[in-house]
């Protein structure tokens, strides 16, 4: 089904509870994690994204010795899969949706070939679908990595790297992106009891046993922030959000410091954090995404919105996501005549002088989960906003439109 939503522009409840999900990021460690333990580690609040139960079904419920599995759009699932079928020396090819097989994925299987893997590239080199193509014999535990494309191929090697004869040491060349991933990673396999050691550009994990543990996740800061993104373009409103803890594992809880300088306060207290607008004056200034990607888009759009033209850096990785995101949310911003300039390598402008705010609009999702969710809380001020394949959003929030509802929207 690839069905549009309409919604209309509605007076939002003044105050309302919203129960996220678990994170897909610490979901998917998990239960790479939980596998390699041999059930030893179980996990709690487990969460319901689409890539998630992908995961988890490949992991658990498939066939014992699958021939070929599916990932869809499933970043993480991809890449620590990759690693987690190499380690087992099974045969098995690993694919996933069209655009996955346009999502780099040379740099980790590179890693794992010198460490001993046996993995071939079923179409095109260096892009999924990738062939395990059995024994995992280790030469080597020593990583020379590049960290600028994705800290996802480092959690991969990461979370199997205590499973290995001789463990992993990397080195990372270049900066590391999205390094709260990286920390998170480590974190939870910390809480598991394998140990490792970070020196600047080098992380090493030894050989080492799993302890038995539950690993509870946290609900998704990154499905938060569309929350805080409505509250911003709000008069008052206010949202309790249950659970989500002040030291969050997850790097984009500077949703947090991000969203105060749009007049949105953060109170936590025992069950989780309350949210609500304040009416603060905004400063526009430059806001670095490297560490947390995946707010691109929510403080984008709205910034947009509120006609506030900050610029944004740490945008490099945007293009290799579901979609290209800058050219997706140049597109779509458009539509109110907004832009998105590139004004010197990987610092981009909002333009808002042609701001124009239609009563209706439709906007495009691009397969992509967070240009659904970016853009509906644009209904706060555009009386009818249709959001086509609207279902997109099952990949990390599959009752997103079911809250959207609750708060007080009315949705076709
Ligand atoms: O490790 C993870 O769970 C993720 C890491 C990030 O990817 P990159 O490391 O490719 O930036 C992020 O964008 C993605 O949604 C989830
Ligand atoms: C980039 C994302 O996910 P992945 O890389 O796991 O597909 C995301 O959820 O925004």
């Amino acid at each position: 089904m690839n069905a549009s939503i309409v919604i209309q522009k509605s007076q939002i409840k003044p105050e309302e509870t919203i129960n996220l999900t678990g994170s897909k990021s610490e979901s998917n460690r998990a239960l790479i994690i939980s596998a390699l333990s041999k059930g030893k580690v179980k996990i709690k609040n487990l969460s319901s994204a689409a890539d998630t139960v992908t995961l988890n079904g490949i992991l658990n419920h498939e066939s014992e010795h699958p021939t070929t599995v599916n990932v869809g759009p499933a970043g993480t699932a991809m890449r620590f899969l990759t690693a987690y079928f190499s380690l087992k020396g099974e045969k098995v090819e690993i694919t996933g949706s069209e655009r996955m097989k346009q999502r780099p994925i040379g740099t980790l299987v590179d890693a794992l070939q010198t460490l001993g893997a046996d993995i071939s590239y079923q179409d095109q080199e260096g892009y999924p679908p990738v062939l395990i193509n059995g024994a995992f014999n280790q030469t080597t535990s020593h990583i020379l990595i590049r960290g600028d494309i994705s800290s996802q191929f480092l959690t991969a090697l990461l979370l199997v790297a205590s499973s290995l004869p001789q463990g992993v040491d990397l080195e990372i060349m270049d900066e590391l992106t999205s390094k709260p991933y990286v920390e998170m990673t480590l974190s939870m396999l910390q809480q598991c009891g394998i140990n490792h050691t970070w020196d600047r550009d080098k992380i090493a994990i030894l050989p080492q046993e799993f302890k038995a543990t539950t690993l509870t996740i946290e609900p998704d800061w990154s499905a938060a922030s569309y929350w805080y993104s409505v509250v911003a373009l709000s008069e008052n409103a206010k949202i309790h959000l249950p659970n989500l803890k002040k030291n969050s594992l997850q790097g984009d809880s500077a949703i947090v410091e991000i969203m105060a300088l749009f007049g949105v306060e953060t109170t936590f207290d025992e069950d989780g954090l309350t949210i609500e607008k304040v009416g603060h004056e905004i400063k526009p200034q430059l806001l670095d995404f490297k560490e947390c990607p995946d707010l691109a888009q929510t403080v984008i759009v709205c910034s947009a919105l509120l006609c506030k033209e900050f610029s944004f850096s740490g945008l490099e990785t945007l293009k290799i996501k579901e979609t290209d995101r800058i050219f997706a949310l140049q597109t779509e911003l458009a539509k109110i005549g907004v832009k998105l300039i590139e004004t010197q390598a990987d610092v981009y402008q909002l333009n808002c002088e042609e701001l124009n705010i239609p009563q209706e609009i439709k906007i495009a999702t691009y397969e992509d989960h967070r240009m659904a969710m970016a853009f509906a809380p644009m209904a706060m001020v555009i009386d009818k906003v249709e959001i086509e394949e609207a279902q997109v959003v099952e990949k990390s929030y599959p009752h997103f439109w079911d809250d959207f509802k609750k708060i007080g929207f009315s949705l076709k």
